[in-house]
């Protein structure tokens, strides 16, 4: 599917969705005849009134009754998002000192846009099929910490697949092994069978709550497979892992909260429902959450839109969710395109406007996040004038969207945000995960380096090393601090 195709504004003046050369994924959706109800919706957009998802479909399609993106009406939309983020939020924005540690890439579900993973099957202890995956056992877990840690970090970000062998603690080990037959009733393999144990969800998150750093991990995804074969609440399982040492957890596994979608792109991960009852169990546990949408594959602009509206109402009662992160689908090396399903990602005009959008229509989220991993230095920096304030992290390591192909490698320095965030006039700011704790930046005042992780003094990460530049791949950027196989 085109990038046209899939903002889903391909109708005329009847009932139109997305069509697919491949006659896969049809979507249909009602629109309008003429523009006006674009202009309504910008005017509203502009009038700081609540959006519908009616107003959003208009939105993020520029019209939707011609196809594809009008350029002039597009920056209509960028330019409110802007001025509403300016609003809001002013001129400030902010980046986190990071480390990703991801866990495992083992994992059976499936996804059929994700690269990441690779077949359990090929991790067992008597499996002699290659794989470039690893899993990293507590102790080394917790090792990758520390490094990081003395390199100034605030927080770690940890998401990983779906082991068979992750239990949430001993008793859901023994519950999981009671089943008949685990393995297909309830995705579990004991430890034994694996080349290398991941340990239990509960030790994983001990090893890495080391020396006061802020812990972001378990997706929804992850509390579902934490408490499968259980009658457990979300909130149980969440508390026992704050008490373990988790402090926020990650609104990953969102993708399109829209079934069909799911069907199509995951079917075999859990449906909207059970991801909203997640989250809600998080906030309910105590832990600030975030929230992300993964677009640019199969959906229409009208998928994007109700995800949006699905957050919207879930921030409305809970109020835990810091920022929106929209991650813009890598196609290169994903099942989704290699089967013909898509022919590309989105275009940088829809990244654009689901930024400007989200920053309209998600009036309780205060954060929209540009990520130059899945965009790159230059258009993440245009996104930051479409609606978004916040640049990510340093993250020292990526797995996900090198594997699925993005090329824009793995770390940026806080010389390079700070010279980035002030060339385009805004002011930089080293934030801590919940952005309640926030350092404004003199750009003058160089070297720059973390100041707010437990053990940052202000000292460069990397010092003898160069973050990579627009484009360079990972063999530029820092050397990620550990990277384990099995
Ligand atoms: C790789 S999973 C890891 C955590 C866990 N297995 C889960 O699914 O929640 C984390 C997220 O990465 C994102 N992701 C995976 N592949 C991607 C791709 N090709 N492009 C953009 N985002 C991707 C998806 O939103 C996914 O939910
Ligand atoms: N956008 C991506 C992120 N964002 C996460 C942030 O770095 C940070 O953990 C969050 O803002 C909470 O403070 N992480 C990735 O690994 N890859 C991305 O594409
Ligand atoms: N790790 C995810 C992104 C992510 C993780 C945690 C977040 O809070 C937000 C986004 C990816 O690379 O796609
Ligand atoms: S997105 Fe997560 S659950 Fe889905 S295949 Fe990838 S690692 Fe597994």
């Amino acid at each position: 599917m085109s990038s046209g195709d899939s903002s889903g504004a391909s109708g005329t003046d009847e009932a139109g969705g997305g069509e697919s050369e491949s006659g896969a994924n049809e979507f249909d959706f009602a629109t309008p005849a003429t523009d006006q109800s674009f202009e309504n919706a910008l005017a509203k957009a502009r009038d700081g009134a609540r959006l519908t998802v009616a107003d959003a479909t208009e939105l993020l399609a520029t019209g939707t009754a011609s196809s594809g993106i009008d350029p002039v009406r597009k920056e209509a939309v960028l330019e409110a998002a802007d001025r509403r983020r300016a609003e809001e939020v002013g001129d400030e924005v902010t980046f986190v000192a990071n480390l990703n540690n991801n866990v495992t890439t083992a994992c059976n579900t499936g996804c059929l846009f994700c690269n990441f993973k690779d077949s359990a099957h090929a991790f067992e202890a008597d499996s002699d099929v290659e794989h470039a995956g690893f899993t990293k056992p507590p102790a080394e877990s917790r090792a990758v910490v520390e490094d990081a840690l003395d390199m100034g970090i605030y927080e770690v970000c940890s998401v990983s697949g779906l082991h068979p062998a992750f239990a949430l603690n001993e008793e859901h080990h023994e519950i999981l092994a009671a089943h008949g037959d685990p393995a297909s009733e309830v995705n579990y393999k004991p430890p034994e069978a694996y080349a290398t144990d991941p340990g239990t969800y509960a030790e994983q998150m001990d090893a890495m709550s080391v020396g006061g750093v802020h812990l972001h991990s378990m997706t929804p995804e992850e509390a579902y497979h934490a408490k499968r074969g259980t009658d457990w609440e979300y909130e149980t399982v969440y508390r026992e892992l704050a008490d373990a040492g988790l402090d926020s957890a990650p609104g990953t596994a969102a993708e399109i909260l829209v079934d069909e979608v799911r069907d199509v792109i995951c079917p075999g991960k859990i449906r909207t429902d059970d991801w909203v009852a997640a989250i809600e169990g998080a906030a309910a546990a105590g832990l600030d959450v975030t929230s992300t949408m993964m677009y640019g594959h199969v959906e229409t602009v009208a998928h994007r839109a109700r995800h949006l509206k699905v957050i919207r109402d879930l921030q409305d009662r809970t109020g835990a969710i810091t920022e929106f992160v929209p991650l813009s689908f890598i196609h290169q090396n994903t099942p989704l395109y290699r089967r013909g399903v898509v022919d590309s990602g989105p275009s940088r005009a829809e990244d654009e406007l689901v930024v400007a959008v989200a920053r309209l229509f998600l009036d309780n989220v205060d954060h929209v996040q540009a990520s130059w991993v899945k965009s790159g230095d230059a258009h993440g920096l245009k996104l930051l004038n479409c609606g978004a304030d916040d640049f990510m992290g340093t993250i020292l390591s990526e797995e996900i969207t090198s594997r699925a192909g993005g090329e824009y490698g793995e770390y940026r320095s806080f010389d390079d945000y700070v010279e980035m965030i002030a060339a385009i006039g805004r002011t930089p700011v080293e934030r801590s995960t919940d952005y309640r704790t926030r350092r404004r930046i003199d750009p003058d005042d160089g070297p720059h380096g973390p100041r707010l992780g437990p053990r940052a003094d202000g000292t460069p990460m990397l010092p003898d090393r160069q973050s990579g530049g627009e484009g360079a791949g990972g063999d530029a950027t820092g050397t990620p601090p550990a990277d384990a196989d099995d």
